[in-house]
């Protein structure tokens, strides 16, 4: 962690009733069966300077809290509904405390009391301020008692290490979460995934095991069980074809971790092969959850379309959906089914106008009833000119029979027609012959995390590039061949507000130098030509291949393709706009990061 500036003060005792507050409603209702967790960690947590080291991970994370002073907590929470009704003095003393009681719902911060109290507890100030209620109950862990091994993957927002937690030698993945100078939106997205993270407990389901920061930190880390492979990674491997059993084994796994989700009112709108993590156990669990959600069906409140990564985002968010729902998931699941059986991703769009163009041509172009019926935004722009015949049964002939139903119900256009992750953990594709296998007899595999992948690769490239130089050959036509598309997810997504997706392309631009691999500049921003803060699709826009091939581009085992997931932009520009340049700020992050001790 970059920037702790000093040492941590002895932090009194929390105050019980906040501690108990907090687990009880962020975490669900699971507070009373963690009871006796509290009470370790509230003898723990008096006296913190003394034993700050002796701060473990089960006895620090997720400290939930005796419900039977739930009610009570409410009205330290600041709802004021109980804070006034009882209490006797001067009325304006009372609105005055109820004032002070009351938090900032824009800024979801806590009470002034539950702000010291974290504060004391060691988490930084900026943390408590914005995201009070996500931290409400832990407390955090210390950068020193981890040991960084190495950096395991890269995503948009974050930086994710191998490391071993020094207190249980348990090895762990800490995902570095980038902000942009603390700005409160950042952080309050990194919030929301991590209330999300808490209220979701599932096998398939990847577990936020804690937090580390300190009270002079200015970063923070979240803490993960360690998962070895990403299907990602496994998939693009050219060595590795799975059979039947096992495709059934990884699908019945992410459709029960995304039955917990939706259950617990939860969509995940990022799901694709690098966000499923499996372990060397056969265990598939989902995880990034940076741009998942808290939906209730029941009270519907518009939602931002710029979500999932492109090869496996529903028509109905390519056509700008703002009230939609599970039905987004079980789309990009669909996807997955049919890749892992076809061998390579099923609709590889450059663009979102091509990939809707994909998703008409194999899907069928919506009918009228649906184009009435579901009034998007983007339907009189987008209506194709010409009627799509629906083809995935001629398209996927070879997949095993019990697979289609299942693929034609995820794969639905009309996202009513998907029905649930339920319904689909019953499916005949589940239900018959050959079973799913035991994810413990999966062949145990070589390190295949996307990051692998784009490693050798690199190397490879490194290494043609070098022997181009000897053979006088350019090393830039090299690279321009060898280019592959890579996971690009929706650069904008993480925001429900254009405002901030303009807010962070600027700041990202400001800091093009030490951000390149964060998001595309504006101008590159989807397809060619898309303005910014205006819609995402641009009808005028229409590809080359707009007449739209069914020969998939890629070939496992052919052309260096190594990825599974959708560019948003175009390819070669996405592999630029990740790259990073040697001892930029980014590679130069692992070196400084002194508070984490290397090996
Ligand atoms: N628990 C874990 N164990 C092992 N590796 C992990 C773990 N969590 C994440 N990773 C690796 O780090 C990569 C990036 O993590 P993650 O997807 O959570 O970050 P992100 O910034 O939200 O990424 P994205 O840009 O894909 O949205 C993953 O693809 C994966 O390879």
């Amino acid at each position: 962690m970059g920037c702790v500036f000093g040492r941590e003060a002895a932090a009194p005792t929390p105050h019980p009733a906040s501690a108990a507050t907090g687990a009880s409603r962020a975490d669900g209702g699971k507070g009373k069966e963690r009871g006796r967790e509290v009470e370790r960690s509230r003898s723990s947590l008096s006296g913190r300077k003394s034993q700050v080291t002796s701060t473990r991970i089960d006895a620090g994370f997720g400290v939930p809290k005796a419900s039977r002073v739930e009610g009570r907590d409410k009205d330290k929470d600041g709802d004021g509904e109980e804070a006034g009704s009882g209490r006797s003095g001067p009325l304006q003393q009372q609105r005055v405390e109820r004032r002070r009681a009351k938090p900032n719902p824009r800024q979801s911060n806590p009470p002034k009391h539950v702000y010291g109290e974290q504060v004391a507890a060691g988490w930084p100030s900026w943390l408590s301020q914005v995201a009070g209620e996500a931290i409400k109950g832990w407390t955090p862990r210390r950068a020193d008692t981890f040991e960084k091994i190495a950096k395991i993957g890269q995503g948009t927002y974050s930086n994710v290490y191998k490391a071993r937690d020094i207190l249980t030698g348990k090895i762990v993945a800490l995902k570095k979460v980038r902000f942009d100078n603390l700005e409160p939106e950042s952080v309050k997205f990194m919030a929301r995934e991590i209330l999300i993270l808490r209220r979701l407990d599932h096998p398939n389901v990847v577990k936020l095991e804690g937090l580390v920061t300190s009270r002079m930190s200015c970063s923070l880390y979240l803490v993960f069980e360690y998962m070895e492979h990403d299907l990602a990674g496994l998939a693009a491997s050219p060595e590795i074809k799975f059979t039947e059993p096992q495709v059934k084994c990884y699908m019945h796994q992410l459709l029960s971790g995304l039955e917990h989700c939706h259950n617990r009112g939860v969509l995940h709108r990022d799901i694709k092969g690098s966000n499923l993590l499996l372990d060397n156990g056969g265990i598939l669990k989902i995880a990034d959850f940076g741009l998942a959600t808290f939906f209730d069906p029941d009270r519907k409140r518009p939602m931002t379309s710029r979500v999932v990564t492109l090869w496996y985002r529903s028509p109905e968010l390519l056509l700008g959906a703002t009230d939609y729902g599970v039905g987004v998931d079980l789309w990009s699941a669909g996807c997955i089914l049919a890749e892992l059986l076809a061998g390579k991703p099923i609709m590889p769009g450059r663009n979102e106008v091509e990939q809707l163009h994909k998703i008409f041509k194999l899907c069928g172009s919506p009918s009228e009833e649906y184009w009435k019926k579901s009034r998007l935004p983007h339907a009189t722009m987008f209506k194709p000119q010409r009627t799509y015949k629906r083809c995935i049964a001629e398209t996927f002939k070879d997949f095993p029979p019990p697979s289609m139903p299942l693929i034609e119900t995820l794969l639905a256009i009309d996202p009513a027609e998907r029905q649930t992750a339920s319904a689909a953990l019953k499916s005949e594709f589940f239900t018959t012959k050959p079973y799913a296998c035991d994810p413990s007899s999966l062949p145990q595999y070589p390190p295949s995390k996307e990051m692998d992948a784009k490693l050798r690769d690199e190397e490879a490239r490194r290494l043609r590039a070098a022997s181009g130089r000897i053979n006088g050959d350019g090393a830039k036509k090299t690279r321009t061949r060898d280019r592959a598309p890579r996971a690009v997810p929706a650069p904008e997504a993480n925001a429900e507000l254009q405002a901030n997706i303009d807010r962070r392309r600027l700041i990202t631009h400001a800091n093009a130098k030490s951000k390149s691999e964060k998001f595309p500049p504006p101008h590159q921003d989807g397809a060619p030509g898309f303005a910014l803060g205006s819609s995402h699709i641009d009808a005028s826009f229409i590809p080359p291949d707009a007449s739209f091939s069914t020969v998939f581009p890629y070939q496992k085992g052919g052309q260096p393709i190594t990825t599974w997931s959708g560019p948003l932009v175009e390819p070669n520009a996405a592999v630029h706009l990740r790259r990073k340049k040697p001892g930029s700020h980014a590679s130069k992050e692992i070196q400084n990061d002194s508070s984490l001790r290397n090996r």
